[in-house]
Parts: C-alpha cells; structure tokens; sequence
C-alpha cells in the first residue's frame, strides 16, 4: 500500500537521506518507529547535539544530512546550532513532528504553534505541508532547496497523523542541477585586474573548502604568485598551513584587516563574506590605495558587503576560470617564514599535535583564546582538515566531531574544545560512547572563559562576573557518560599519552590544564 511514509522514505533515499540524526517525543514516533531497514538513527540527548552532529555530518560529507526534532521545544533547543549551521551553509534538512491536524488548532499538548515561523532567521525555507498528501513532494522541495547554492538549513512540520495516509500516485524523485560559473567578461576583467596590479593579495574564505577548492586556491597562487591570507573568523581552512605563500588568518575587525593588508593594490577575497568582523576596532575598511573584488556563491554576502566589488558565482568554476586566463609561468617560490617556536602550553600542545597526528587529520576546535596560537602552529594540509562553529555559537565542537567522524571514517578527528565550550553539549559524550565513535577529545583547561577576559580588557571593563569556570571535574563526567578519560599536562610527556589515545579505535576525553 502507497503510504506518504513509503513515498517519503523513497524520496530521502534517492536523496541519500537515510541516516536520521534525531531526539525523539511523541509526535515523531510514526516516523522514526517505522523506518526502513536501510535507515538507521543516531541519537543525541538533545537538540543542540542533534544539530551539532548533523552540522558536521552535512560539511565533512559535502551532501545534505537529515535531522529529527521534538516540535517547538526541541526546535527551540537547537537555535543556537542553526546559527553555526546557518552561516556555514550546511545544508540540513530539519523535520519536526506536529501534533496530529485536529489537535493544532486548539494547541493541544505538544503543538508547535508557529512552525514555519519559529526557526526562521536561520532556515532558508519552513514548509508545514497544507495536507498529507503534499509531504513527499515538500520533503524533495526541501532536500532540493537545502543543496542548491548558496546552501543552508531547511525545515519541514509534519503532523503525525499525516504519516499512514494512503496516496494515489508516487511523488517521483527528481534531480536538480544548478550552473553558477561567472560569465566571461567578468572572468576576463578579474585576470586583467590581477595581472596589471603591481601586489595582488589572495583571501580565502571556509566556503574554498567546502566546495573542496584548496588545490585551485593554491595553483592560482602559485600561478599569479600571491600571498595569501584566510579570511577572518575562519570555519573551514582553505590553504594549507605551511604552504610558502600562506600568511595566516587575517584579524577580524576593520583596522586588523587593513593593516594586515597595507601596501597591497588588489585584494582579490574568495568564498568569504567581505567581512566577517567580530571586535570592534574602527578603521579604513581597505588599505589606502587598495581594491577589492569579492568571489562569492552567496548573493547576501555580495550585497552586504562593506566594500569591494562583488561576483557572484560558484568558487570552483571561478577559480578554473581565472587560471585559464593567467599566463602559464609559475612564480618564483617565496621564502618560507621561519617557524615561530612558542613555549606557551596551548602552542606545546599544537606542537605535540603536529608531531603525532597524521597527515589527513581532521580538527574540529572550539577554545577561543587558543584560535591564534592554533593558526600559528598547527600543520593542516589535507581538504576538509578543519571545522569551527561558523557563527561562533558554543556547542558545535563536541557534537560536530561526531558527525565529522562518521562522515569520514577513514580520518582521524581530533577536537580542541575550551573547557568552557565544553560544557555547552557535553551530553555528546554519551553519544560518541553509545555509537562508539572514535573522535580523540582535548579539553583544554584554564578554569575561565578565557576569550570574554580578553574582551574585557579590549572594552576596558573590569572585573565582569560570569568569566570563572572553576571546579569542573571533566574525567568524571566524561566517564560518567560512558567515555575514557585522563589527564595529561602540556610538556614532554604528552605525545605519549596523545598517541595511544588516538591510536585506539575508541572516543576519549584528555583534559590538559592550560
Ligand atoms: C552559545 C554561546 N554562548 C555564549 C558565548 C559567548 N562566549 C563564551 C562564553 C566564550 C568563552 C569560551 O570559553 P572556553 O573555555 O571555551 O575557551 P577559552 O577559555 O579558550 O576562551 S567565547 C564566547 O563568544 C558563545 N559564543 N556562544
Ligand atoms: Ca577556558
């Protein structure tokens, strides 16, 4: 019997949607109690962590992944993660159960009275499917909006009634293909504005590496023979850290940026926002002399833009486009910048990183006011090597590590989470214990918001309460929710407890006082 379950189930298929990443209430046991043998569910304890792990499921696999939420409650609870998600372009196809259609009106128990409402600023599209028969169809129109760029987070209500209904014809999968290249005047204007400019600039944005375009990245820099920076507040790394021509990761406020960038002529950005400021520091918002052309696939980015003058169009193509018009000749290769050995222990712990993970190692962090020793140390070479909340919403690392794993079985996850984001999802442990998922935890231990203290002093307020995280026995919970668990110090000695840990085909917690 034609059902709009089997009808849906045959459209998440066809989409590759068979894992569903959920906390469950009443509403949506219809659906979950029923899926197909080739569907599988993965389970957090609740829906900030749900959304976590699916954000970092969606970007390590590069396609859609699927979310169950409890109504307007558990949409509620997974604001904060929509906001990571939602600037990440994660493309999240997030279905929540409603009350059965007789009961919405009255707002009986468990009603989520504004569904299509509620999750907005952060979802591109909220569907509540006017009659059951029309679920299958929303579900495609969801996956479809969800991959086409500029991608994004999309949310379907589905009354739970509607589930068993019968339907008289099968909604059919469809495909949906999206060009994007940049025409060929534009291409042609932007190699001419990069060849005539006496020291072009290259910044990259996370969403290089989300279209998996480092190699073009650096053949264009090789090729024009540009320095290159990463755009500020960075959720994916789309150069490689010790490539020659990398520079580091430009400050995030309007005078860092244009002092990092003085003496150059041309600023060409790419798959970034132009820019994603976070302190306020005022200034010229380009360097005198300097001109900006901005790449990018988000038509809000280019119009929101404090300058520049903005393309908009898909990364790859942009990048192939460009080399196709650059001459040929390789530029000499730079001066490699001497290594900066810091002693500092988050900068020991990179270090002790550098030397015992591998090559393709993922990291997904989530400590603030390590982000700078980070950037100067860490060895990052491989595609998809580096994940951060894009929003700066706390309670991405723990969870989004999961989902990074389980997109990428074949890499190691290691994730450097502050001990005070830590405790924003830590009920992620339990599932990483639950599903045994392998991913190597570092809490990083200063007992304070570390980050807020430096905001304090750059807004000259003193002394603010709420900065102290004292006291927090992380091996205790970590194994209370079923996780080993040790501590280790920041010196010599820590490659050798990192390397078993991470060599074990097991989730750990190593809490390092920093
Ligand atoms: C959901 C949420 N709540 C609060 C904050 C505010 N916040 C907070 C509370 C920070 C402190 C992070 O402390 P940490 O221990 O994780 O890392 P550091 O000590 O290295 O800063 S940084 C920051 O922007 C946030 N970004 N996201
Ligand atoms: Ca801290």
């Amino acid at each position: 019997m034609r059902t709009v379950l089997s009808s849906t189930f045959n459209i998440l298929r066809a989409s590759g949607l068979t894992t569903v990443f959920g906390n469950p209430g009443s509403n949506e046991l219809p659906f979950i109690g029923n899926l197909p043998n080739d569907f599988s569910y993965v389970m957090g304890l609740n829906e900030a962590v749900v959304v976590g792990i699916a954000d970092g499921y969606a970007q390590a696999s590069g396609g859609p992944a699927l979310v169950n939420l409890h109504s307007a409650a558990g949409t509620g609870n997974a604001m904060g993660a929509l906001t990571n998600a939602w600037y990440a372009h994660s493309p999240l196809v997030i279905t929540s159960g409603q009350q059965v259609r007789e009961h919405m009106g009255g707002e009986a128990m468990l009603s989520n009275v504004a569904a299509t409402t509620l999750p907005q600023p952060l979802v591109k599209l909220a569907l509540e499917p006017a009659l059951p028969a029309d679920v299958p169809r929303s579900m495609a129109q969801a996956v479809h909006s969800a991959m086409l760029h500029p991608r994004g987070p999309v949310y379907v209500s589905i009354p739970y009634d509607d589930w068993d209904r019968e339907l008289d014809t099968e909604v059919q999968a469809r495909r949906v293909r999206q060009g994007g290249g940049l025409p060929a005047g534009d291409l042609d204007e932007i190699a001419a504005r990069l060849s005539t400019s006496e020291r072009p600039v290259l910044v990259l944005g996370g969403d290089v590496d989300a279209a998996q375009a480092n190699a073009l990245a650096v053949r264009l820099a090789d090729r024009a023979g540009l320095p290159v920076w990463i755009a500020p507040s960075p959720y994916r790394c789309p150069f490689p850290t010790r490539h020659p021509r990398f520079q580091g990761v430009l400050p995030a406020s309007m005078r860092g940026v244009s002092a990092a960038l003085a003496g150059h002529d041309l600023i060409l950005v790419v798959g970034a926002p132009v820019f994603r400021y976070h302190q306020y520091e005022p200034g010229p918002l380009l360097p005198d002399g300097a001109s900006l052309v901005h790449i990018t696939s988000d038509p809000g980015e280019a119009a929101r833009a404090w300058s520049g003058d903005a393309f908009v169009g898909d990364v790859p193509g942009t990048l192939d486009g460009l080399l196709r018009r650059l001459p040929e000749k390789q530029a000499p290769a730079p001066v490699p910048r001497p290594r900066q050995v810091l002693s500092s222990g988050p900068e020991r712990v990179f270090e002790t990183l550098n030397q015992v993970a591998p090559e393709s190692a993922i990291y997904v962090t989530e400590s603030t006011s390590t982000a700078d020793a980070f950037w100067t140390t860490i060895d990052i070479s491989a595609q998809g090597g580096f994940y951060f909340p894009a929003a700066g919403g706390l309670g991405f690392g723990l969870p989004a590590a999961l989902g990074v794993q389980l997109a990428q079985p074949e890499r190691k996850v290691i994730a450097v989470i502050g001990d005070g984001a830590a405790n924003f999802a830590i009920p992620a442990l339990w599932t990483a214990a639950r599903y045994d998922i392998p991913v190597t935890y570092l809490i990083l231990q200063n007992n304070a918001y570390g980050a807020l203290r430096g905001f304090a002093d750059l807004m000259d307020i003193q002394h603010p309460p709420g900065l102290d995280v004292s006291g927090i026995d992380f091996c205790s919970i970590a194994e209370g929710y079923g996780v080993r668990a040790e501590r280790a110090e920041a010196g010599p000695h820590l490659a050798d407890v990192l390397k078993p840990a991470m060599d074990a085909d097991a989730p750990s917690v190593i809490v390092i006082p920093t």
